[in-house]
């Protein structure tokens, strides 16, 4: 099925010949290219500042060789990158990832995501993202580390509170976010919050770690809400098993949800009557400690199935939670068969673009990453206020605050994207982040 008119296909062949085989970044900017092209053209400004093709061009990016040693004393070489795509409404600002399969076309897809995401926020937050092929799987703390200490080396020149502001994302969590900033603090001799995702003990904000699963549902809250609807036995299958899966499925069952699912690459967890808190906390545990799901123990209502994805249970609502393209065409066929009806991106673009032209075309609600999961971010967003003013919010101060941002990014996607059939939370999102940075771009002139 091809939707491209030929506004979109002009723009994506002249930005085809500078991004040659960058499929997934082609994915993400051919998705808001589709929205947005014709808000640009209708309005003299955006279109005389030529916004998206100035967006879809990063402001630069840093590309690195990260030099270590591990444990057997031999000498270890990876590569890694920061792309900071936009600082035209903040500080660039988003996470980093260690991963064997991070590459320059993955980064610069969530680079340009989150200039949109941070947008929809409504905080003064540029976008940016980072990381490196490093993979942890298989090494020790002091390896792990190591290699923080050697990527700081390099980064932090480039990075500080009004600068570019990393963060958290996949294998990056607390635990690394404080070896970068104890490595950051020395390098920079200042104390400065030029990172988030801090612990509470050194300028943390409180709820950082659960607040992208927290918000996500508190988005789907909402659109359930859209159809007179709420959370109370509805059945959801999440996939994933690390900060935003389970932490979307702790909030879900507070909200008295059926969470059937949890997954990795392995395979998934089913729980047929649902999880409780104990049987998330033994995932949360089994995740820390480095050991598989596969072996759930008797008592919390689990059984691991190896292989399996969480799909095929016939979900009410699908929350996908852990990597990008994880849910293909055959999966959304899969799930719009099965009857769900709403389906919410935990992670940055898991649906393919297939897979979600199928879920829209059937007619499910379906919200895109960069509006669903940006609780992350906002809640990153308060610790660098709170580190700035040196002052802390409490757990229940953040959530509140949190609650309110997703309720009114939810507001501002709905005001786009509404039709006579319901909200298109694609279009919405687009244009709404589209909108917001366009004014910015648009008013700094030509830079
Ligand atoms: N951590 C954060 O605050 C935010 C994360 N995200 C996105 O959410 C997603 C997950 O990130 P985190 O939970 O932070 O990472 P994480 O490292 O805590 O967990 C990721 C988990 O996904 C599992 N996984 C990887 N590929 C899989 C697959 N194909 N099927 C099933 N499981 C798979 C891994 O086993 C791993 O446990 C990523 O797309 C990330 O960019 C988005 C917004 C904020
Ligand atoms: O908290 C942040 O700055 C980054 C979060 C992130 O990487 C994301 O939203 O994908």
């Amino acid at each position: 099925m091809d939707r491209r008119d030929a506004l979109v296909e002009s723009f994506m062949t002249e930005m085809g010949h500078c991004t040659k085989g960058e499929t997934l970044f082609l994915q993400a900017v051919e998705e808001v290219a589709r929205h947005v092209l014709t808000v640009e053209k209708n309005d003299p400004s955006f279109a005389a500042a030529r916004v998206l093709a100035r967006l879809v061009e990063p402001d630069r990016i840093l590309s690195f060789r990260i030099t270590w040693e591990d444990d057997d004393g031999k000498v270890q070489i990876n590569r890694a990158w920061r792309v900071q795509a936009s600082n035209a409404i903040g500080p660039y600002k988003g996470g980093l990832r260690f991963h064997p399969a991070v590459d320059l076309d993955t980064l610069k897809f969530l680079a340009f995501e989150q200039c949109f995401k941070n947008a929809l926020t409504g905080l003064p937050l540029g976008g940016a993202k980072g990381g490196a092929d490093f993979d942890p799987k298989g090494r020790s703390d002091a390896e792990i580390m190591r290699f923080c200490h050697a990527l700081m080396r390099a980064l932090a020149p480039h990075i500080g509170p009004d600068k570019d502001v990393p963060a958290g994302d996949i294998n990056v969590g607390t635990k690394e976010i404080g070896w970068l900033f104890g490595a950051y603090r020395q390098l920079a001799g200042a104390y400065q919050g030029a990172l988030t995702g801090k612990g509470l003990s050194y300028g943390g904000s409180a709820m950082r770690v659960e607040a992208t699963g927290y918000g996500l549902i508190y988005f789907v809250e909402r659109m359930l809400a859209e159809q007179g609807e709420d959370l109370a036995g509805k059945r959801i299958a999440i996939s994933g098993k690390g900060n935003v899966a389970s932490h979307a499925a702790e909030k879900a069952v507070q909200q008295r949800a059926c969470v059937q699912t949890l997954s990795d690459t392995s395979g998934t967890l089913f729980a047929p009557d649902g999880m409780g808190q104990e049987a998330i906390a033994w995932v949360q545990g089994q995740k820390a400690a480095g050991r598989g799901i596969d072996t759930p123990p008797d008592g919390l209502g689990l059984q691991f199935k190896p292989g399996a994805v969480p799909w095929e249970i016939a979900p009410e609502i699908a929350l996908p939670c852990a990597t990008q393209n994880e849910l293909d065409a055959d999966m959304a066929r899969q799930l719009v068969d099965g009857g769900t009806r709403l389906v919410a991106e935990g992670a940055n673009m898991p649906l393919t673009a297939e897979a979600v032209e199928i879920v829209t075309g059937a007619g499910l609600a379906y919200a895109p990453g960069k509006a669903a999961n940006a609780g992350g971010v906002a809640v990153s967003g308060l610790e660098m206020s709170q580190m700035s003013h040196r002052q802390f919010m409490s757990a229940e101060e953040v959530d509140r605050e949190l609650c309110v941002i997703m309720r009114d990014l939810h507001a501002r996607v709905a005001e786009e994207g509404r039709e006579p059939g319901g909200i298109d939370y694609v279009r919405g999102a687009n244009v709404a982040g589209y909108r917001r940075l366009a004014q910015a771009i648009s008013a700094q002139g030509i830079i």
